[in-house]
């Protein structure tokens, strides 16, 4: 759940990171801080201030936030520029304004230029991946920032609520899933690795935007909402680090819920954020994914590789097709996902069963029971009524077909209900035969993205 924007139950004012004074200058915020970046992140080195209907680069109009994440702002803009009649590009884009820390020639962001530069072909590189269309630096009192401009993009892939009553909504979750298996298969093929392959980091695409004015732009995706960054003693700041206020970004998924979205937002899908990816023969010591997406190796042992692609493809398939977090955790607690993972495919080989998870002796035994399921340490000495009061001890699914078999649920944000459709027994099987030949244990056996789109799911 760490990646959800909006479960951020973070306290405010901002409590201070060493207990003594409030990070940040002092500032604070006078609304919640859900979807926000955070405010002690605009100082020297951190985020370049800025507000609505500033203009960047002479051209970029910002018109809405569309969101923020560990090193940059994305902004929504229109581009000043825009002429119909010459259809010189998009009118409304996305501008990612980089903190100034990151904004070196080292930039993670220029790896995805290097697609193109391996050989992905510039139509295939543009229709399954985010490539700048412009790129400028800014000057500003935090130092000098890096942005990039990018097309537009909607709401993302595992979160399609305008197409959810459609009659053919499976077929077009299989399609959107093949197509960001035809992506991770093209990056293989050069030797590339994402890093960070999961549904936030891919989006649908939005069409029929352009001839929109600004105001029926915002008739359609709503005002922005913003909050005031004061100081501790509530009144307007002076400091010219920080913003005058913050804004809240966009919440696709209530703009999906209206007709007026059925045009606008599109069945394919777009990978973003190539802000963690690597060549295959030189990884990171490190993967910057949620625990939620890490394969077993990564957690047990730290090794990274294709193999921790594949594993992500894998939950992520999972997550298109039934909105929901294959192997979820509480807190991105590795020994959680440890376990949640053991629940559904069972027990890990050796060394990693009885040596190299040091935790699981308090969570497993070591043998399994008749079934060959793993069994629970926790659930076998609780009695009944502590089994319920116990997060961790929920009925949960003991294999892929049973995880698969609770069908589809995209749950409302702000209000409880939301869309629930069942998968037919034979896309169960079928699907679930796809998860397992990307969920192997062993790296190696894992189905590689080239060989996994001949699989029979995506033809059903
Ligand atoms: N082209 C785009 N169109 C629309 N929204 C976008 C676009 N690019 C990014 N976003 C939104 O902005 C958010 C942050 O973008 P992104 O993940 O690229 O930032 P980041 O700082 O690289 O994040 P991370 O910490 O995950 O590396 C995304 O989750 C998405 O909601």
């Amino acid at each position: 759940m760490s990646e959800e924007p909006w479960t951020d139950d973070e306290e405010y004012p901002l409590a201070s990171e060493d207990g003594d004074s409030p990070p940040g200058d002092g500032l604070m915020l006078q609304g919640p801080p859900t979807g926000l970046e955070k405010i002690y992140d605009y100082e020297p080195n951190g985020h370049h201030p800025l507000h609505l209907g500033d203009i960047l680069n002479k051209r970029y109009k910002i018109l809405h936030k569309l969101g923020s994440g560990g090193y940059a702002n994305v902004w929504l803009c229109c581009d000043e520029t825009y002429d119909s009649r010459a259809s010189s590009g998009p009118r409304y884009l996305a501008v990612k304004v980089i903190m100034a820390a990151a904004s070196k020639s080292s930039c993670s962001e220029l790896r995805v230029n290097k697609l193109i530069a391996m050989g992905i072909a510039e139509d295939v590189a543009a229709e399954l991946f985010c490539i700048p269309l412009d790129q400028f630096s800014i000057d500003g009192p935090n130092g000098t920032h890096l942005a990039f401009v990018y097309p537009l993009l909607g709401p993302r892939v595992s979160r399609l609520f305008n197409k959810a009553e459609d009659e053919d909504f499976e077929h077009t979750l299989r399609k959107l899933a093949a197509q960001v298996t035809r992506g991770m298969s093209a990056l293989h093929a050069r030797g590339i690795c994402h890093g960070d392959f999961r549904p936030a980091n891919i989006l649908t695409r939005i069409q029929n935007l352009d001839h929109l004015s600004e105001a029926e732009l915002f008739d359609l995706i709503g005002i922005p909402e913003k909050t005031n960054v004061t100081t501790a003693s509530n009144t307007p700041h002076t400091l010219p680090s920080a913003p005058q206020y913050l804004v809240y970004p966009i919440i696709w998924e209530d703009i999906a819920q209206s007709s007026t979205a059925e045009p606008i937002i599109t069945d394919k899908a777009c990978i973003i954020d190539f802000g963690n990816s690597y060549m295959v023969d030189d990884p990171p010591p490190h993967l910057g994914i949620p625990q939620i997406y890490c394969a077993p190796e990564y957690t047990i042992e730290k090794k990274i590789g294709i193999g921790s692609d594949l594993w992500a493809l894998g939950c992520t398939i999972f997550e298109i097709r039934t909105g929901r977090r294959l192997f979820d955790t509480f807190d991105d607690d590795p020994d959680e996902n440890l376990w949640k993972i053991a629940m559904i495919l069972g027990r890990y080989p050796e060394p990693w069963w009885s040596e190299t998870w040091t935790a699981r002796r308090s969570i497993f035994f070591d043998d399994v029971d008749e079934e060959g399921k793993v069994v629970d340490v926790l659930a076998a000495k609780q009695g009944e009524e502590e089994k319920d009061a116990n997060v961790w001890q929920k009925p949960w699914a003991r294999s892929l077909q049973e995880e698969i078999k609770e069908g589809l649920v995209y749950m409302f944000r702000d209000r409880p209900g939301g869309v629930e459709r069942g998968i037919s027994g034979s896309e169960v099987e079928c699907l679930a035969d796809l998860l397992g030949r990307l969920l192997r244990y062993v790296p190696a056996e894992r189905v590689g993205a080239e060989e996994a789109l001949k699989h029979a799911w995506f033809e059903l």
